[in-house]
């Protein structure tokens, strides 16, 4: 493992403490085709915290990690940006068809240009630097996910964002992937924002979770998690059978473009409130 070539160049760029704020948004709303994907969303990733977006399907969770990264356009409120910072980036699906031939060596310099050494040093921070030469259709999805997110340090990330990190992962390798994530997090004293669809794996690693169904559900630490049956009927009975839920009472429902629905809230998409 070679550490000093991708460790930070302090002349070039200093770090800030732990705890600052690097990436955020105040009041983000995303409206397309006259729908908003997400509105009204707070958030902030500070340094040495993995922050982790859970939600339903379709409750905008790639939409507002691509409006932080300037992928998405936002039209209401601010991403805020802490001047400097350097993102890295693992997408959910990658523009490259996983059945045309392709090295990792290849892969990992599609966006980026980087040296052979760095390739390979950014490979071995995930374990993966044996399979700099191999097939990209070869590898497992664990494999495959190892090395995107290697991709993703090359550039020297101050917040590593990640869309589903353990998507065509068994269940053994998300924990070692998450694991894998808050050593990284430990190494780079990095912030890592990253996706998940649910909670029962990604509450092990993380500081703070945001609960996204079009707009901010709840939000707060991992300590408060609970169980709950409207969480359950959200996220899968899976979760309630690994893991503690985050806790808070029930006490609104979400249509299904997310928007807040009082009175009989059991005949809707998903049925839950706030504590705070
Ligand atoms: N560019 C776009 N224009 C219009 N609608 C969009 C656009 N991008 C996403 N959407 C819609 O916005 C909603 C939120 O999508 P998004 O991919 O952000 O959700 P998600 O929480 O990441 O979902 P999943 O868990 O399925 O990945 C979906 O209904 C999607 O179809």
């Amino acid at each position: 493992m070679n550490e000093t070539v991708l460790s930070r160049d302090p002349a070039v760029q200093p770090q800030s403490p732990k705890g600052a704020p690097l990436l955020g948004c105040r009041d983000l709303g995303v409206l397309r085709d006259g729908r908003w994907l997400i509105r009204g969303v707070d958030l902030d990733v500070r340094r040495g915290e993995i922050v982790s977006i859970v939600g339903p399907n379709g409750g905008g969770k790639t939409t507002l990690i691509k409006s932080l990264l300037g992928i998405m356009r936002p039209s209401a409120g601010q991403v805020t940006r802490a001047a400097g910072i350097r993102t890295g980036y693992v997408p959910q699906r990658l523009a490259v068809d996983r059945t045309m031939p392709l090295s990792v060596d290849r892969l990992m310099t599609l966006v980026r240009r980087a040296s052979r050494a760095e390739i390979v040093a950014a490979l071995a921070q995930t374990g993966s630097d044996h399979l700099v030469d191999r097939a990209v259709q070869e590898l497992s999805g664990g494999e495959f996910q190892r090395v995107l997110i290697a991709r993703a340090l090359l550039n020297r990330p101050d917040v590593l964002v990640l869309d589903e990190p353990v998507q065509s992962v068994d269940f053994t390798g998300q924990v070692e992937l998450y694991r894998l994530i808050a050593s990284l997090r430990d190494r780079y004293d990095c912030g890592v924002l990253l996706v998940s669809h649910d909670l029962h794996v990604v509450m092990r690693e993380t500081d703070r979770v945001l609960c996204l169904a079009g707009h901010v559900c709840c939000t707060g630490a991992p300590g408060d998690v609970s169980r709950s049956p409207e969480y359950t009927r959200l996220f899968g009975p899976t979760a309630a059978e690994t893991l503690a839920i985050y806790q808070h009472a029930h006490d609104h429902a979400h249509g299904p473009a997310g928007e807040i629905v009082t009175g009989d809230a059991h005949n809707h998409f998903h049925h839950h409130g706030h504590e705070d």
